[in-house]
């Protein structure tokens, strides 16, 4: 039987495109189909250069030129740009649906029959009609675990008839079991400051009323783990969702997105084995989510009174648009960075480390995050792999670095949301 193909579009973001891509890796291995990966130039380019040449991935572009969009040059990656310009990302993406079509159509013409499946990006859900069109099953995955996004989902779709008001401490979550409540810190900061009527929420809300055009969903969870989020989603969406994870960055997995990393693994591994096991703190934040200058100054502060060995990955404060430079020296403390480097307390890295790497190393003790599932599911991992999940200390500390806030606090090992 002649080999299937899948068709996979993630959004331009790495916590979007890494997952993606170890899905397709997966689905290739285990299945054998054949997967062709769509996403714009600059993007393709950069997993060309990653991808060895026998990959059975097939790299598909489509054409994206930013500048026409009003954003700057070669933004076709949230990492290029600054977090108040995602939006505008994201809404030009509706206008690939042309030249998405044109893709399906050449593929069909190329192998004589359409894909067996066209699996796109939470952000993308237009991409359903143009499945239809052409008779093909469509799924979206969400890289994002069951029960973080089953209350994205559930605030967004029940805002605004939901009205925060200042007073109350915590809301129950429409579609939850009765006990479920979230506390108003723990709403996302996009969402608890939503007019009816700005982009953000428009933008939102018309993405999850196209979700039902879909015919199913895949989420990056396993059923045992994430019973409530699943039973919420088959609830809501009625239609079929297929836990798949935990789906994991395959191997060199900081550079499968093309990301450049702002230290050498062999740098870093170095660092790492002078500490003894289980004494290092690793900070990072995912790839989109910055804190604010004052966040990192009192970060800094607390790190350094505290003593304790630590890598930190640092990128630009948000209320920083300067999303090219690495110039951690102006967001800490005068000499911070001299001090933590003489006493060799701590790893400043500028932007991006081998995340999966220092996770897995005997030395890595605790991770301070901002709880993107990535991460979770890396540090979950990579954490039993090393059988040191069981030693008792807090592996997450749930941070709301005034964007998001769902996930889980596993260190007490209890959901925080
Ligand atoms: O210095 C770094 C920083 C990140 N990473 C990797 O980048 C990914 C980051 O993903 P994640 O931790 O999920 O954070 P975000 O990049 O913020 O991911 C977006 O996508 C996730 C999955 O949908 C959501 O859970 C998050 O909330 C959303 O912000 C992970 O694979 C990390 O290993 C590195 O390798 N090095």
């Amino acid at each position: 039987m002649a080999t299937e193909n899948i068709v996979m579009f993630p959004f331009m973001a790495q916590g979007h495109i890494r997952p993606f891509l170890a899905l397709a890796h997966q689905i290739a291995a285990r299945y054998g189909h054949a997967v062709t990966l769509i996403n714009t130039p600059l993007n393709i380019n950069k997993l060309r250069s990653f991808l060895p040449p026998n990959s059975s991935i097939r790299l598909l572009e489509i054409p994206f030129c930013s500048s026409d969009h009003g954003l700057p040059p070669n933004s076709e990656n949230t990492d290029a740009l600054p977090y108040p310009l995602m939006l505008r990302l994201l809404q030009t993406t509706h206008s690939f649906k042309p030249s998405f079509r044109g893709l399906i159509s050449d593929i069909v013409h190329e192998q004589g029959r359409p894909p067996l499946c066209i699996i796109a990006d939470m952000f993308f859900p237009w991409t359903a009609e143009v499945a239809n069109e052409f008779g093909v099953f469509h799924a979206i995955f969400n890289a994002g675990g069951g029960y973080g996004m089953a209350v994205f989902h559930s605030l967004w779709s029940n805002f605004p008839r939901m009205r925060l008001s200042s007073t109350a401490p915590d809301y129950p979550i429409p579609g939850f079991p009765k006990s479920s409540r979230v506390q108003v810190n723990q709403i996302p900061y996009d969402l608890r400051t939503a007019e009816c009527f700005d982009s953000w929420t428009l933008f939102i809300k018309k993405v999850l009323r196209e979700w039902l055009d879909s015919d199913g969903l895949l989420l990056n969870t396993v059923e045992e783990f994430d019973p409530i989020g699943l039973t919420y989603f088959r609830q809501q969406l009625n239609r079929p969702v297929w836990p798949v994870g935990p789906i994991l960055p395959i191997e060199s997995g900081a550079r499968a997105a093309g990301q450049g990393t702002g230290i050498e693994w062999s740098l870093c591994k170095k660092w790492l084995d002078s500490k003894p096991p289980n004494s290092v703190l690793y900070i990072a934040f995912g790839s989109q989510a910055t804190i604010s200058a004052s966040q990192m100054m009192q970060l800094a502060m607390a790190l350094e009174a505290s003593g304790k060995d630590f890598i930190w990955v640092i990128k630009p404060p948000s209320e920083d648009d300067e999303v090219s430079k690495s110039n951690v020296g102006k967001w800490l403390p005068t000499g911070f960075e001299l001090r933590v480097q003489s006493l060799n307390q701590g790893l400043l890295v500028p932007n991006w480390a081998p995340q999966v790497q220092i996770l897995s190393h005997k030395s890595a003790s605790a991770f301070l995050s901002h709880c993107g599932w990535n991460s979770v599911l890396e540090a979950l991992s990579r954490r039993s792999v090393n059988g040191m999940a069981d030693d008792g200390r807090a592996t997450f500390q749930c941070k709301d670095v005034g964007r998001r806030v769902w996930g889980l606090h596993l260190g007490g090992g209890r959901e925080c949301l």
